[in-house]
């Protein structure tokens, strides 16, 4: 079975184009201002609009209010990836109200982490567990850290899930082999630089994912 892979963190249409020739299954676009990857709602909306009805249009939020999440939607956007500190009421709440799939994030240090995904049961479609980043980073994601992947080997998951946090093409297979995962997530291993992607490193990634 192919690892599903979600390309995140696109801003371009070359990035777009090559995640979706090398067989992509989402690709994030990130509404989130403080990023290097942010995009707005309408460079959303025309980077995702040529995008084929299989691959996954997933919006990232940082706790958004329903303004940004109402953009989200307008911009086509079929999946919200909660990136904050949204509770599971306020999940349950955003799932009735737009209609979207759900993705919570957990960020995870340590194995005491993970215990919090079991509270989004029912609520959130699907969880993504990301590297914590330090306290006082600047962003809670995209920073290309890892977490220990061995956490997740054997824990019972509530809902299906990815794995996510400092990927690239080179560790993919092992963090696949070790945390068991069948979906993955990646933006800086995909980089020349912070926000700016590299098509040949998206290639590479998909190609890696490809053979597992
Ligand atoms: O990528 C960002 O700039 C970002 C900012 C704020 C919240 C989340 C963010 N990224 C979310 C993602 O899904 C990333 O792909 C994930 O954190 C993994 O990033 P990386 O370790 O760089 O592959």
């Amino acid at each position: 079975m192919r690892i599903q892979t979600k390309i995140c963190g696109v801003s371009t249409s070359e990035a777009v184009t090559a995640s979706i020739g090398h067989g992509a299954a989402w690709l994030g676009f990130m509404m989130f201002a403080k990023s290097p990857r942010y995009v707005t709602a309408d460079q959303a909306a025309s980077l995702s609009a040529p995008m084929p009805g299989h691959v996954g249009k997933v919006a990232v939020l940082v706790d958004p209010d329903d303004e940004l999440v109402g953009r989200a939607i307008g911009a086509g956007m079929k999946i919200l990836q909660l990136h904050g500190h949204e509770s599971p009421e306020r999940v349950v709440a955003l799932r009735r109200s737009t209609g979207a799939e759900i993705w919570k994030v957990i960020s995870v240090r340590t194995a005491a982490d993970l215990a919090g995904a079991a509270a989004y049961r029912g609520a959130a479609d699907r969880i993504l567990y990301d590297a914590k980043t330090p306290d006082g980073a600047a962003l809670p994601g995209g920073m290309g850290l890892r977490f220990d992947w061995n956490l997740l080997a054997g824990f019972d998951h509530p809902l299906p899930w990815a794995l996510s946090g400092g990927l690239d093409a080179t560790s993919v297979a092992e963090a696949v082999a070790i945390s068991g995962a069948s979906a993955v997530d990646v933006s800086s291993g995909v980089e020349s630089a912070p926000g700016v992607k590299d098509v040949d490193k998206i290639a590479a990634f998909l190609q890696a994912t490809g053979r597992l």
